[in-house]
């Protein structure tokens, strides 16, 4: 490896400045670029980091190709990718050379010159100069190791020679022919391998000629490197010669600006000098006239406080003498001011006390002159009366008898007014009642009313269906229900409008007491004796609950008007019993919902009709005396709990059941001997939604059911009756809740039915169910109603 350094050649060409212009830096060492970042320390072993020679350089194969894969290189691929610097100089040539000759042909024939083949494809210029380490490029130079085996060498010739002569030796020394061809083949040999050498010397010729241009290259690129370098170092000498000037007139400035300066304080310090000495020397003067005036005002004050000292002393003398005299005086002033002050407080406190007494005096006074005048209006009243008396007593005895005779009939008229009065009032009590039934008769003995509940909060916004009321300015009978969206075969969009009419239609803004008004007068006709049944029919959430229990709702305000009306009744001679009872009818079973609640579903009730006298009564059913209106929350309240005990998740019972608030109205007329025995019924039905039998099962199942016949019985037992056929069979019978009705629907009670609408879209065919269910009702004309009316016995 020494050797081969040692005989490598080495370059003449500078390493690069690094001061070189950018146009001109063609190559920068690895170590100089680092340089300019990180402050390297010079490499210790210069040997191992030298550059490269020239020649080194050239031999390098390009950076940039990969070398192939050692099996897919060809075989004088090797050859090829020797360096330069592996070419042996001496000894190893004649090997290099040889090998050469394998490929000697290949290079001189391919498209590449002699260099490229040798020394591989020449870089461009940048690439070739491209900074790299020393390292890297050292790395490079490595030789590679042929495999391909090598022509024998002159060497190996020599080698071989003792060999030849051996075999030569062998021969027999008369056999000159084969001799003579031996030694012709090795002349032959011999001749091929001069060939070689030839041809390899020739190679080597072209490779230095080629290495020689290079380093005319290299040496152009030196000199221009150098003239730039000294173009660089002449424009830095002008430079520095300009900072020196530029140096030295600032050094001058600077001098001449630190006199200048010197100048100006020495100047300033000397004007402060003597504007100090002049200020100090204005001072000192004025201080002494000041001084001095202060001298002359001090003595003249002195003479006149001393002149004052006297003349007050004098004064004070003169005064104080006068002034004992003058304070004995007043001192003796002052105790005298003070005893009469003392006397006069003392006065003060007793002329109060009496002003007091006075002012107690003067209202007892008063009091007692208001006494008098009040008794002496009473004495003069009483002296009139008396003398009035005494006057009458004073006449005759005739026209006292008169007068006692005048006053008797006077009294026997009045007597026998009011008795006619009474009479009267109570005739015409009688002839109300018949106009109010004839009036309850003339409306129908079944009336329907139809209410719409409004959208509540927990409603989905904007699920209300279209619903007018065409004349609720007027009549407020009618309801038109305006049915979804129908697209025809045609595509023609229509909208079926439902019109109903009732005898009352309330809309979702009317309030219950709006309601009440309409029915109280069939609660009269309950008072007066008839029977009277006001059903709630609607599906589930239409609003009969409320319309029925609520705290304004139908039952306590019926109870309450029943109680005012009984009352202001007492004076026509009317004394009222209220009985009520609250029945709920669940799948076809009754329930007493004011009894316990334990005994719901349990206890058995019977229903008993007396249909001589219409009167129903339930056996072990609870009755409450109505005798106040605040009786009928405590009914609401118990018969809702004992509801929502017998109620179960899947099973709202309220939805499930009716529920039928019986109230019966025994009155009865001491003055004329009347009785009247009145039933008002106030009926909240089960949900009227159509029920599907396929999804319940078990006790849904029988709920279901139970509800289904229920109302269908209900309309079946209105229809019979709307027949009116005399004695014609009505199936009260069929159902637990048309039987419990049976004496307060038909000929002898009124019936109202209030079918209760949801204003929800999706209820729209629910709704229309119910209202058509309603118009069957309305269209019903049941026989006149009968008043339970009896005399009263002898
Ligand atoms: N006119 C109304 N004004 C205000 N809220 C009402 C009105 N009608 C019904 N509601 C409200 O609607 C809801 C359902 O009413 P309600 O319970 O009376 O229906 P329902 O027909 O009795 O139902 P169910 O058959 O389940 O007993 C209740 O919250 C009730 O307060």
């Amino acid at each position: 490896m020494d050797n081969h350094n040692e005989s490598s050649f080495t370059s003449h060409l500078r390493p690069p400045s690094r001061i070189v212009s950018p146009n001109r830096l063609f190559e920068m060492s690895a170590s100089a670029t680092n340089a300019r970042t990180i402050d390297m320390p010079p490499p210790q072993n210069m040997n191992t980091l030298k550059r490269k020679t020239l020649a080194e350089r050239a031999g390098e194969p390009t950076g940039r190709t990969a070398p192939a894969p050692p099996s897919s290189r060809p075989v004088n691929a090797h050859v090829r990718a020797t360096s330069i610097a592996g070419i042996p100089r001496d000894s190893s040539l004649s090997s290099s050379v040889s090998s050469r000759q394998t490929s000697g042909a290949a290079m001189r024939n391919s498209s590449n010159s002699s260099y490229s083949s040798s020394v591989g494809t020449r870089p461009p210029s940048a690439q070739f100069y491209r900074p790299q380490s020393a390292m890297a490029a050292h790395s490079r130079i490595q030789k590679p190791v042929s495999t391909v085996g090598r022509p024998a060498t002159s060497l190996q010739v020599h080698e071989e020679e003792p060999g030849i002569a051996r075999a030569l030796s062998n021969r027999k020394a008369w056999d000159h022919d084969s001799r003579l061809e031996e030694v012709e083949n090795m002349c032959s040999q011999f001749k091929e391998k001069m060939d070689g050498a030839t041809t390899e010397s020739k190679s080597l010729k072209e490779i230095i000629g080629v290495y020689k241009i290079r380093i005319t290259e290299l040496e152009s690129i030196r000199t221009s490197l150098s003239t730039s370098n000294t173009a660089l170092q002449t424009d830095l000498d002008a430079i520095k010669a300009r900072v020196a000037e530029t140096s030295e007139a600032l050094d001058d400035a600077k001098r001449y600006h630190n006199i200048r300066l010197d100048d100006m304080q020495r100047q300033h310090n000397r004007d402060l000098d003597d504007v100090r000495h002049n200020a100090e020397t204005e001072r000192r003067s004025l201080v002494r006239d000041h001084t001095e005036k202060l001298e002359d005002v001090r003595r003249t004050l002195e003479n006149a406080l001393e002149e004052e000292k006297i003349s007050h002393q004098r004064e004070v003398q003169a005064l104080s003498t006068e002034g004992a005299s003058t304070e004995r005086e007043k001192e003796k002033e002052l105790e005298n001011q003070r005893s009469a002050f003392i006397a006069l407080e003392k006065e003060l406190d007793v002329l109060k006390t009496d002003v007091a007494h006075g002012r107690e005096v003067n209202e007892q006074l008063r009091a007692k002159l208001a006494e008098s005048a009040t008794r002496e209006t009473e004495l003069e009243t009483s002296v009139r009366r008396l003398e009035g008396h005494i006057h009458f007593l004073e006449s005759d005895n005739k026209s006292q008898s008169q007068a006692f005779a005048d006053l008797e009939m006077r009294m026997q008229n009045a007597i026998q007014t009011a008795a006619e009065a009474m009479d009267k009032l109570r005739t015409e009590e009688t002839l109300r009642r018949k106009l109010h039934n004839q009036v309850q008769e003339l409306k129908g003995n079944i009336r329907v009313f139809c209410r719409v509940r409004p959208p509540l909060e927990s409603d989905p916004i904007d699920a209300t269906s279209r619903i007018a009321y065409p004349d609720d300015q007027t009549d407020s009978k009618e309801v038109e229900v305006i049915g979804a969206e129908e697209k025809s075969s045609l595509g023609t969009i229509t909208t079926k409008k439902h019109p109903f009419a009732f005898d009352r239609v309330f809309g979702p803004k009317s309030r219950n007491q709006d309601v009440f008004g309409e029915i109280s007068q069939l609660v009269q006709s309950a008072l007066d004796g008839y029977n009277v049944c006001i059903f709630c029919y609607g599906q589930t959430g239409s609003g009969k609950t409320f319309t029925m229990s609520a705290s304004d709702g139908m039952i306590p305000l019926a109870v309450n008007q029943i109680y005012e009306t009984a009352k202001s009744l007492e004076e026509k001679g009317w004394q009222y019993k209220m009985e009520g009872s609250f029945i709920e009818v669940y799948n076809e079973e009754l329930n007493d919902l004011l009894g316990k609640a334990n005994d719901m579903d349990k206890k058995k009730h019977e229903i008993k009709h007396d249909m001589a006298k219409g009167k129903t009564t339930i056996t072990n059913i609870t009755t409450v005396d109505l005798d106040a209106p605040s009786k009928v929350d405590d009914i609401l309240q118990r018969a809702s709990s004992n509801r929502s005990v017998a109620s179960t998740k899947a099973n709202e019972r309220s939805s499930r059941s009716h529920s039928v608030f019986i109230l019966k109205l025994i009155g009865e007329n001491s003055i004329t001997g009347e009785k009247s025995e009145g039933t008002l019924n106030l009926v909240d039905l089960a949900g009227s939604e159509r029920l599907n039998h396929s999804g319940a099962v078990g006790e849904r199942l029988k709920e279901t059911q139970n509800i289904n016949k229920s109302l269908s019985c209900l309309g079946d037992v209105i229809g019979a009756l709307g027949q009116g056929k005399e004695g014609g069979h009505v199936p009260y019978r069929n159902s637990k809740l048309t039987y419990l009705l049976q004496t307060s629907l038909g000929g002898n009670s009124k019936t109202l039915m209030f079918v209760m609408i949801s204003p929800l879209q999706a209820h729209l065919s629910e709704t229309l169910t119910s209202l058509k269910f309603a118009t069957k009702v309305h269209n019903t004309h049941i026989g006149t109603a009968r008043k339970q009316t009896k005399t009263r016995d002898a």
